[in-house]
């Protein structure tokens, strides 16, 4: 089980793009058209099973809002920033 970051440890950590929503760290990516967004879902879907931490994951017309933390520790650890620096990755690939 990894350690619950403290707020100073999430303030520091959070990457550009992203807000602290209580214990959810949450970024919603902008897209061109609908499918787009549904393309990058299933993206960041393959690398949330590579890495075995699943973000909430809501498709809207044109954005796409990608929702963390960490279910049994209750709150944010660095699997959930590791997975947002990942999503990251895959909306500028
Ligand atoms: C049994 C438990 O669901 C698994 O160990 C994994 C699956 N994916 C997960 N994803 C997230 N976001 N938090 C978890 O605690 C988590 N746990």
């Amino acid at each position: 089980m990894a350690d619950l970051l403290s707020d100073d440890e999430i303030d520091a950590q959070l990457p550009d793009g992203w807000e602290r929503e209580d214990d959810e760290i949450v970024r919603t990516y902008e897209f061109d058209d609908y499918l787009q967004g549904v393309s990058f879902a299933g993206d960041v879907g393959e690398v949330a099973e590579e890495q075995f931490h699943h973000p909430e994951i809501r498709i809207r017309y044109e954005e796409v809002e990608v929702r963390l933390t960490s279910h049994e520790e209750g709150g944010i650890t660095d699997a959930d920033i590791e997975m947002a620096e990942l999503a990251d990755e895959e909306y500028g690939g």
